[in-house]
Protein backbone atom coordinates (compact mmCIF):
# COMPACT_ATOMS: atom_id res chain seq x y z
CA UNK A 1 0.00 0.00 0.00
CA UNK A 2 0.97 3.36 -1.08
CA UNK A 3 -0.06 6.62 1.08
CA UNK A 4 0.51 10.07 0.43
CA UNK A 5 -1.25 12.54 3.07
CA UNK A 6 -1.15 15.97 2.51
CA UNK A 7 1.75 16.38 -0.22
CA UNK A 8 2.95 19.21 -0.74
CA UNK A 9 6.24 20.46 -2.69
CA UNK A 10 6.88 24.22 -3.36
CA UNK A 11 9.48 25.04 -6.05
CA UNK A 12 10.26 29.43 -4.87
CA UNK A 13 6.27 30.21 -4.78
CA UNK A 14 5.13 27.75 -7.06
CA UNK A 15 3.50 24.58 -5.72
CA UNK A 16 4.07 21.74 -8.13
CA UNK A 17 2.28 20.14 -6.34
CA UNK A 18 -0.51 21.48 -3.55
CA UNK A 19 -1.97 19.44 -0.88
CA UNK A 20 -1.77 15.80 -2.72
CA UNK A 21 -4.00 12.76 -0.75
CA UNK A 22 -4.34 9.42 -2.12
CA UNK A 23 -3.57 5.86 -1.38
CA UNK A 24 -2.78 3.17 -3.69
CA UNK A 25 -4.36 -0.76 -3.00
CA UNK A 26 -2.79 -4.02 -2.82
CA UNK A 27 -3.98 -5.95 -5.82
CA UNK A 28 -5.11 -3.08 -7.73
CA UNK A 29 -3.37 -0.60 -10.03
CA UNK A 30 -3.82 3.00 -9.20
CA UNK A 31 -3.71 5.10 -12.88
CA UNK A 32 -1.95 8.63 -12.14
CA UNK A 33 -3.01 10.83 -14.61
CA UNK A 34 -2.48 14.68 -15.49
CA UNK A 35 -1.43 17.10 -17.90
CA UNK A 36 2.08 17.86 -18.84
CA UNK A 37 3.83 19.51 -16.10
CA UNK A 38 0.65 18.24 -13.43
CA UNK A 39 3.21 17.08 -10.87
CA UNK A 40 3.08 13.19 -11.11
CA UNK A 41 6.91 13.04 -11.36
CA UNK A 42 7.58 15.43 -8.37
CA UNK A 43 4.91 13.09 -6.29
CA UNK A 44 6.54 10.08 -7.38
CA UNK A 45 9.88 11.44 -6.27
CA UNK A 46 8.25 12.18 -3.14
CA UNK A 47 7.03 8.59 -2.38
CA UNK A 48 10.46 7.71 -3.16
CA UNK A 49 12.67 10.31 -1.33
CA UNK A 50 13.93 11.57 -3.76
CA UNK A 51 12.52 15.12 -3.40
CA UNK A 52 11.73 16.17 0.31
CA UNK A 53 8.10 18.17 0.77
CA UNK A 54 7.94 21.18 1.68
CA UNK A 55 4.88 19.83 3.73
CA UNK A 56 2.60 16.58 4.17
CA UNK A 57 4.06 13.05 3.90
CA UNK A 58 4.00 9.43 2.55
CA UNK A 59 4.54 6.24 3.23
CA UNK A 60 5.04 3.02 1.39
CA UNK A 61 4.17 -0.44 3.06
CA UNK A 62 3.11 1.84 6.36
CA UNK A 63 6.28 3.82 6.73
CA UNK A 64 8.31 6.75 5.40
CA UNK A 65 10.31 5.01 2.28
CA UNK A 66 13.60 6.36 3.62
CA UNK A 67 12.95 4.08 6.71
CA UNK A 68 12.27 1.23 4.78
CA UNK A 69 15.30 -1.55 5.55
CA UNK A 70 16.80 -2.90 2.14
CA UNK A 71 14.04 -0.79 0.17
CA UNK A 72 14.78 -2.32 -3.26
CA UNK A 73 13.59 -5.63 -1.78
CA UNK A 74 10.10 -3.84 -1.02
CA UNK A 75 9.49 -0.94 -3.82
CA UNK A 76 10.40 -1.40 -7.29
CA UNK A 77 10.69 2.17 -8.93
CA UNK A 78 11.03 2.85 -12.59
CA UNK A 79 10.84 6.92 -12.36
CA UNK A 80 13.25 7.84 -16.12
CA UNK A 81 13.93 4.68 -18.34
CA UNK A 82 17.50 6.79 -19.29
CA UNK A 83 18.70 6.92 -16.06
CA UNK A 84 21.17 3.73 -16.53
CA UNK A 85 24.65 3.92 -16.67
CA UNK A 86 24.83 4.31 -20.48
CA UNK A 87 28.11 2.26 -20.49
CA UNK A 88 27.43 -0.61 -18.67
CA UNK A 89 25.72 -4.27 -19.95
CA UNK A 90 22.15 -3.97 -19.11
CA UNK A 91 23.12 -7.28 -16.93
CA UNK A 92 26.10 -5.14 -15.40
CA UNK A 93 23.24 -2.86 -14.13
CA UNK A 94 20.75 -6.04 -12.73
CA UNK A 95 23.96 -7.39 -11.42
CA UNK A 96 25.27 -4.59 -9.46
CA UNK A 97 21.78 -3.55 -8.16
CA UNK A 98 21.36 -7.09 -7.42
CA UNK A 99 24.51 -7.53 -5.57
CA UNK A 100 23.44 -4.14 -3.15
CA UNK A 101 20.51 -5.78 -2.12
CA UNK A 102 21.73 -8.84 -1.08
CA UNK A 103 20.65 -11.29 -4.52
CA UNK A 104 22.28 -13.76 -5.81
CA UNK A 105 24.44 -13.59 -9.08
CA UNK A 106 21.47 -15.30 -10.60
CA UNK A 107 18.72 -12.81 -10.05
CA UNK A 108 19.97 -10.52 -12.93
CA UNK A 109 19.65 -13.10 -15.58
CA UNK A 110 15.82 -13.85 -14.02
CA UNK A 111 15.26 -10.39 -13.98
CA UNK A 112 16.13 -10.13 -17.86
CA UNK A 113 14.17 -12.85 -18.81
CA UNK A 114 11.18 -11.83 -16.59
CA UNK A 115 10.96 -8.72 -19.23
CA UNK A 116 11.58 -10.76 -22.06
CA UNK A 117 15.39 -8.92 -22.76
CA UNK A 118 17.78 -11.92 -24.35
CA UNK A 119 20.87 -13.24 -22.55
CA UNK A 120 22.40 -11.38 -25.64
CA UNK A 121 20.84 -8.35 -25.63
CA UNK A 122 21.76 -8.36 -21.54
CA UNK A 123 25.50 -8.70 -22.86
CA UNK A 124 25.01 -5.18 -24.70
CA UNK A 125 25.93 -1.88 -23.04
CA UNK A 126 22.52 0.40 -22.59
CA UNK A 127 23.51 3.14 -25.15
CA UNK A 128 23.15 1.10 -28.18
CA UNK A 129 19.36 0.09 -26.19
CA UNK A 130 16.31 1.54 -28.03
CA UNK A 131 13.45 3.52 -25.84
CA UNK A 132 11.72 0.11 -25.73
CA UNK A 133 14.90 -1.99 -24.58
CA UNK A 134 15.65 0.62 -21.83
CA UNK A 135 12.08 0.33 -20.28
CA UNK A 136 12.19 -3.35 -19.95
CA UNK A 137 16.15 -3.09 -18.50
CA UNK A 138 14.50 -0.52 -16.08
CA UNK A 139 10.96 -2.76 -15.44
CA UNK A 140 13.90 -5.69 -14.69
CA UNK A 141 15.60 -3.30 -12.24
CA UNK A 142 12.71 -2.66 -11.06
CA UNK A 143 11.25 -5.91 -10.16
CA UNK A 144 15.13 -7.44 -9.44
CA UNK A 145 14.49 -7.50 -5.76
CA UNK A 146 10.87 -8.86 -6.23
CA UNK A 147 9.05 -6.16 -4.54
CA UNK A 148 5.25 -5.81 -3.23
CA UNK A 149 5.10 -2.55 -4.82
CA UNK A 150 5.99 -0.84 -8.21
CA UNK A 151 5.89 3.06 -8.18
CA UNK A 152 6.42 3.16 -12.37
CA UNK A 153 6.73 6.90 -14.49
CA UNK A 154 5.28 6.16 -18.02
CA UNK A 155 6.80 2.49 -18.32
CA UNK A 156 4.94 1.92 -21.49
CA UNK A 157 6.59 5.04 -23.26
CA UNK A 158 8.42 4.16 -25.84
CA UNK A 159 7.51 0.16 -26.56
CA UNK A 160 5.16 -1.10 -29.72
CA UNK A 161 1.78 -2.23 -29.64
CA UNK A 162 3.02 -5.48 -28.59
CA UNK A 163 5.27 -4.21 -25.68
CA UNK A 164 2.52 -2.41 -24.54
CA UNK A 165 0.27 -5.50 -24.49
CA UNK A 166 3.12 -7.23 -22.53
CA UNK A 167 3.29 -4.50 -19.92
CA UNK A 168 -0.27 -4.45 -19.37
CA UNK A 169 0.10 -8.05 -18.97
CA UNK A 170 3.21 -8.03 -16.12
CA UNK A 171 1.43 -5.72 -14.46
CA UNK A 172 -2.12 -7.10 -14.03
CA UNK A 173 -0.01 -9.80 -13.00
CA UNK A 174 1.69 -8.51 -10.51
CA UNK A 175 -1.40 -6.78 -8.74
CA UNK A 176 -3.47 -10.28 -9.32
CA UNK A 177 -0.70 -11.61 -6.94
CA UNK A 178 -1.39 -9.13 -4.15
CA UNK A 179 1.09 -6.35 -5.25
CA UNK A 180 0.62 -2.47 -5.08
CA UNK A 181 0.76 -0.27 -8.70
CA UNK A 182 0.94 3.09 -9.14
CA UNK A 183 1.24 3.65 -12.36
CA UNK A 184 1.47 7.27 -14.41
CA UNK A 185 1.16 7.11 -18.21
CA UNK A 186 -0.01 9.51 -21.25
CA UNK A 187 -1.39 6.52 -22.47
CA UNK A 188 -5.15 7.15 -21.93
CA UNK A 189 -6.17 4.05 -23.25
CA UNK A 190 -3.36 2.13 -21.43
CA UNK A 191 -4.29 3.36 -18.15
CA UNK A 192 -8.04 2.23 -18.93
CA UNK A 193 -6.95 -1.12 -20.24
CA UNK A 194 -5.51 -1.83 -16.90
CA UNK A 195 -6.30 0.51 -13.94
CA UNK A 196 -8.63 -0.28 -11.03
CA UNK A 197 -8.70 2.94 -9.36
CA UNK A 198 -7.55 6.22 -10.99
CA UNK A 199 -6.39 9.72 -9.30
CA UNK A 200 -6.76 12.59 -11.53
CA UNK A 201 -4.30 15.75 -10.59
CA UNK A 202 -3.52 18.85 -12.65
CA UNK A 203 -1.32 22.01 -11.72
CA UNK A 204 -0.24 20.14 -8.59
CA UNK A 205 -3.94 18.99 -6.86
CA UNK A 206 -6.36 16.51 -7.36
CA UNK A 207 -8.90 16.58 -9.58
CA UNK A 208 -10.78 13.42 -9.21
CA UNK A 209 -10.28 9.94 -7.91
CA UNK A 210 -11.60 6.91 -7.10
CA UNK A 211 -12.44 3.41 -8.30
CA UNK A 212 -12.13 3.47 -12.32
CA UNK A 213 -15.40 1.77 -12.68
CA UNK A 214 -16.94 4.43 -10.48
CA UNK A 215 -15.29 7.05 -12.27
CA UNK A 216 -15.89 6.26 -15.74
CA UNK A 217 -19.27 5.17 -15.06
CA UNK A 218 -22.21 7.34 -16.75
CA UNK A 219 -25.36 7.92 -15.22
CA UNK A 220 -28.88 7.71 -15.86
CA UNK A 221 -30.53 5.51 -18.26
CA UNK A 222 -31.55 5.37 -22.05
CA UNK A 223 -34.88 4.11 -23.39
CA UNK A 224 -35.96 3.50 -26.38
CA UNK A 225 -40.02 2.84 -26.68
CA UNK A 226 -42.57 2.49 -28.97
CA UNK A 227 -44.48 5.73 -27.63
CA UNK A 228 -41.23 8.06 -26.63
CA UNK A 229 -43.27 11.33 -26.89
CA UNK A 230 -45.56 9.56 -23.56
CA UNK A 231 -42.71 8.09 -22.07
CA UNK A 232 -40.99 11.24 -21.59
CA UNK A 233 -43.98 13.02 -20.33
CA UNK A 234 -44.44 10.02 -18.06
CA UNK A 235 -41.41 10.66 -16.55
CA UNK A 236 -41.16 14.08 -16.38
CA UNK A 237 -44.20 13.87 -14.48
CA UNK A 238 -42.54 11.55 -11.70
CA UNK A 239 -39.64 14.14 -11.68
CA UNK A 240 -36.69 12.75 -13.26
CA UNK A 241 -35.20 14.84 -16.26
CA UNK A 242 -35.37 13.74 -20.06
CA UNK A 243 -33.25 14.16 -23.17
CA UNK A 244 -34.64 12.87 -26.51
CA UNK A 245 -32.10 11.95 -28.53
CA UNK A 246 -32.03 10.08 -32.37
CA UNK A 247 -31.87 6.83 -30.58
CA UNK A 248 -34.89 7.19 -27.84
CA UNK A 249 -34.72 8.97 -24.53
CA UNK A 250 -31.45 9.82 -21.92
CA UNK A 251 -32.88 9.96 -18.46
CA UNK A 252 -31.89 10.59 -15.05
CA UNK A 253 -33.99 7.93 -13.67
CA UNK A 254 -32.74 4.71 -12.97
CA UNK A 255 -33.35 1.64 -15.32
CA UNK A 256 -36.08 0.01 -12.48
CA UNK A 257 -38.00 3.38 -12.66
CA UNK A 258 -38.07 3.40 -16.19
CA UNK A 259 -39.33 0.27 -16.38
CA UNK A 260 -41.87 0.09 -14.02
CA UNK A 261 -43.32 3.47 -15.21
CA UNK A 262 -43.17 2.40 -18.82
CA UNK A 263 -45.28 -0.52 -17.37
CA UNK A 264 -48.04 1.64 -15.24
CA UNK A 265 -48.66 3.76 -18.56
CA UNK A 266 -48.73 0.97 -20.85
CA UNK A 267 -45.50 2.16 -23.03
CA UNK A 268 -43.96 -0.92 -24.98
CA UNK A 269 -40.41 -0.33 -24.19
CA UNK A 270 -37.84 -1.80 -26.97
CA UNK A 271 -34.62 -1.03 -25.36
CA UNK A 272 -33.67 -0.32 -21.69
CA UNK A 273 -29.94 0.28 -20.19
CA UNK A 274 -27.77 2.16 -18.04
CA UNK A 275 -26.42 5.36 -20.02
CA UNK A 276 -22.79 4.31 -22.14
CA UNK A 277 -20.14 5.13 -19.55
CA UNK A 278 -17.77 7.75 -20.01
CA UNK A 279 -14.38 7.07 -21.95
CA UNK A 280 -11.33 7.60 -19.87
CA UNK A 281 -10.04 10.46 -22.09
CA UNK A 282 -13.41 12.08 -21.99
CA UNK A 283 -13.18 11.92 -18.40
CA UNK A 284 -9.68 13.16 -18.04
CA UNK A 285 -10.28 16.32 -20.91
CA UNK A 286 -13.17 17.49 -18.50
CA UNK A 287 -11.10 16.89 -15.32
CA UNK A 288 -7.93 18.32 -16.23
CA UNK A 289 -10.14 21.16 -19.04
CA UNK A 290 -8.67 23.87 -16.94
CA UNK A 291 -5.17 22.88 -16.18
CA UNK A 292 -3.63 21.99 -19.04
CA UNK A 293 -0.79 23.56 -20.61
CA UNK A 294 -3.01 25.31 -23.00
CA UNK A 295 -4.26 28.08 -20.45
CA UNK A 296 -0.53 29.06 -19.85
CA UNK A 297 -0.17 32.30 -21.26
CA UNK A 298 2.80 32.29 -23.94
N1 LIG B 1 13.47 20.93 -9.72
C1 LIG B 1 12.48 21.76 -10.07
N2 LIG B 1 12.61 23.08 -9.95
C2 LIG B 1 11.61 23.95 -10.29
N3 LIG B 1 10.42 23.53 -10.78
C3 LIG B 1 10.23 22.22 -10.94
C4 LIG B 1 11.24 21.26 -10.60
N4 LIG B 1 10.74 20.00 -10.84
C5 LIG B 1 9.48 20.19 -11.33
N5 LIG B 1 9.19 21.51 -11.38
C6 LIG B 1 7.93 22.10 -11.84
O1 LIG B 1 6.88 21.45 -11.14
C7 LIG B 1 5.75 21.24 -11.98
C8 LIG B 1 5.37 19.78 -11.98
O2 LIG B 1 6.36 19.04 -12.71
P1 LIG B 1 6.32 17.45 -12.85
O3 LIG B 1 7.53 17.05 -13.63
O4 LIG B 1 6.11 16.85 -11.53
O5 LIG B 1 5.01 17.24 -13.73
P2 LIG B 1 4.52 15.95 -14.51
O6 LIG B 1 3.06 15.85 -14.22
O7 LIG B 1 5.36 14.78 -14.17
O8 LIG B 1 4.74 16.39 -16.01
P3 LIG B 1 5.11 15.52 -17.32
O9 LIG B 1 3.87 14.77 -17.66
O10 LIG B 1 5.41 16.59 -18.32
O11 LIG B 1 6.27 14.65 -16.99
C9 LIG B 1 6.13 21.78 -13.35
O12 LIG B 1 5.62 23.10 -13.48
C10 LIG B 1 7.63 21.79 -13.31
O13 LIG B 1 8.15 22.81 -14.13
Amino acid sequence: MITATHLTKRYRSTAAVDDVSFTAQPGRITGFLGPNGAGKSTTMRMLVGLAAPTSGSSTILGVPFRQLDNPGRHVGVLLDAGAQHPGRTGREVLALSAHLMGLGPGRADEALDLVGLTAKEGRGRVRGYSLGMRQRLGLAHALLGDPAVLILDEPSNGLDPAGIRWMRDILTGFAASGGTVLLSSHLLREVEAVADDLVIIGKGSILAQGSAAELLSGTGTQVRSLDDATLQRVLEGAGFEVTPGTDGLTTTATVDDVGRLALASGVAVIDLRPAATTGLEELFFTMTAQHGREDVPA
